[in-house]
């Protein structure tokens, strides 16, 4: 699972062809001063874009063999002269149209985000949108989205989404950038080494024993919530192993849902909007305070213990950092808070599409219970089983790929330079997940649930940054391991005992939220026969 291809990666960045092709540059060929190793392969398949309006691609320089151009014809040198003048004038990235007076393109983008945002794509590598009249540059081509991810933190702080959640969230590992973001990404790490997912497997499966255990044959299930439980449930008890009060938990996952479901309208939506006293800004307010007075009071319960109980909440009060210090409760606090924002909607989300997915098709399924049977036999999963389980990984990507985060954002610090546009600094940075998992040039057929793209000969042709399910670069996922392995224990701890298939004539859409969750995922569960399981 480690092996994601392209998930995370955080090499240096592609840069772009020095002889100004606009491609990237072949070692050896077109850049004999470049010895770098060409590490990605992925050198052929980029750039290779739809139809631009009012964007055209500059002639390379000669001599150049990145491009597929080889008939261009040789320049004179005044003819480079003025296209050095010509480079050196910034390209100004196409805006999208569709935008409506005043308003720009929030309609769109609340309308029919899932369409909107992929449709970018055909505008150019770099495109603009508006919320209103602040532009937003959406980076749409793998390239372009790992030179915005990778450098990280030295040009790019968090964008507005983020921005948004902080007065929930604190200045936990999630908001904060830069120096005091590097701090706190030192100081959380030792939480998700590897060591400790062992432990955590361990809660994880006990936690989809526990699940199951009420499950009768034939018994249908609304497994959206089923599954967004298990994910609370194993993220909680990760987190916390004991709780001051009955209903910590409960407190925490409807703080979540709030934060989350409304979040696509207030990061479109002025900040003015939120202080208006609607029913809605009064219920996130009331799940806001609920939700915090549960996790001061775990905190208090947890302090005035002394106990160190294994769990990630005993880890943040017993770390300390350089100085010998340890972190105030209000550190603790946004560290709780970031990380049940962070890890139980979007594995509860996924859990359910890795459900659905299988569940709907019997060649997928037979092939995991197959698996499932042959790797474990009558035993329970272990986190040492997990690797064994080639074929459910790939199906695990598949899902990450076709149903991912909808988009996170970025905000320039200063002037930086994506491809040919120069982003001026302060502005808004879109990279969308799943604009680009749904793009056709880097997964053909796209729509298409095929666990099989990701078999190394065919992996291999996927080019870095197209597949960002936990971004890349400084402010990557911290969970990935532990999300992955979360689906991965439950789907193998669920299908060795059940077999769950979606209702028929039950359509289920994908609702936009920042990820992309089911609306609704009604399954029977049908205990395996003993003859079903060989
Ligand atoms: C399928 C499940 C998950 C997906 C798809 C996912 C995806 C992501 C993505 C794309 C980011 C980067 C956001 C950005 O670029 O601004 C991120 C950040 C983060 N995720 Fe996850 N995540 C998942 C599960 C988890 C879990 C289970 C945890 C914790 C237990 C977690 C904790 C975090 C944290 C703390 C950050 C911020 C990291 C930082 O800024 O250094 N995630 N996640």
């Amino acid at each position: 699972m480690d092996g994601l291809p392209g998930a995370g990666g955080t090499d240096g960045g592609p840069s772009h062809c020095a002889c100004r092709c606009g491609r990237r540059p072949r070692p050896g060929r077109c850049h004999p001063a470049d010895t770098r190793p060409s590490s990605d392969g992925d050198h052929d398949g980029h750039w290779l874009r739809r139809s631009s309006p009012g964007e055209g691609r500059p002639a390379p320089t000669p001599g150049c063999q990145c491009s597929q151009m080889t008939d261009a014809p040789v320049r004179g040198r005044s003819e480079d002269a003025a296209m050095d003048l010509a480079q050196e004038i910034s390209h100004r990235p196409p805006d999208v149209p569709g935008g409506w007076p005043l308003l720009g393109h929030i309609v769109p983008i609340l309308r029919r985000p899932l369409e909107f945002l992929p449709s970018t794509a055909a505008y150019g590598d770099v495109v603009k949108v508006r919320f209103g009249r602040l532009p937003i540059y959406v980076v749409t081509h793998p390239d372009a989205v790992r030179e915005v991810l990778v450098p990280g933190d030295l040009d790019y702080t968090r964008g507005r989404i983020f921005d948004k959640l902080e007065p929930a969230l604190g200045k936990g590992i999630a908001t904060v950038s830069g120096a005091e973001h590097r701090r706190q990404r030192r100081l959380l790490q030792p939480v998700f080494a590897r060591e400790r997912l062992i432990g955590y497997a361990a809660i994880m499966r006990t936690a989809a024993e526990q699940v199951t255990a009420s499950w009768r044959d034939g018994q249908v299930l609304a497994m959206d919530e089923v599954m967004n439980d298990l994910a609370l449930t194993a993220l909680t008890r990760s987190l916390f192993s004991f709780a001051a009060r009955p209903d910590t938990a409960e407190a925490i996952k409807e703080g979540m849902r709030s934060l989350t479901h409304g979040l696509l309208l207030r990061t479109v939506l002025p900040t003015a909007w939120e202080r208006l006293p609607t029913p809605g800004n009064l219920r996130f307010r009331r799940a806001m305070a609920t939700m915090h007075r549960a996790i001061d009071d775990l905190i208090t319960a947890y302090r005035d213990a002394g106990q160190d109980r294994g769990d990630v909440l005993s880890a943040l009060l017993t770390v300390r950092d350089e100085d010998g210090g340890g972190l105030p409760d209000e550190e603790i606090h946004a560290q709780v808070t970031t990380l049940a924002l962070t890890g139980i909607e979007a594995p509860g989300a996924a859990l359910g599409w890795v459900l659905y997915e299988i569940g709907r098709a019997p060649e997928i399924a037979g092939r995991v219970r197959a698996e499932i049977d042959g790797v474990l036999g009558d035993r329970t999963p272990t986190f040492d089983d997990l690797p064994a389980l080639g074929y459910l990984n790939r199906v695990i990507n598949e899902v990450l790929r076709l149903r991912t985060p909808l988009v996170f954002m970025r905000r320039t610090l200063r002037p930086v330079r994506v491809g040919r546009t120069t982003i001026p600094a302060g502005s808004e940075v879109i990279y969308s997940p799943y604009l680009l998992h749904h793009d056709a040039r880097w997964f053909p057929d796209p729509l298409r649930f095929d666990p099989d793209r990701w078999l190394p000969e065919n992996a291999g042709r996927i080019p870095k940054g197209a597949y960002v399910p936990f971004a890349a670069g400084a402010y990557q996922c911290i969970g990935k391991l532990f999300a992955t392995t979360e689906l991965a224990m439950a789907a193998a701890t669920i299908f060795a005992r059940w077999t769950p298939r979606p209702v028929e004539d039950a359509p289920v859409r994908e609702i936009a939220t920042a990820l992309v969750r089911p609306s609704r995922l009604p399954m029977t569960v049908h205990l395996r026969t003993r003859t079903d399981r060989g």
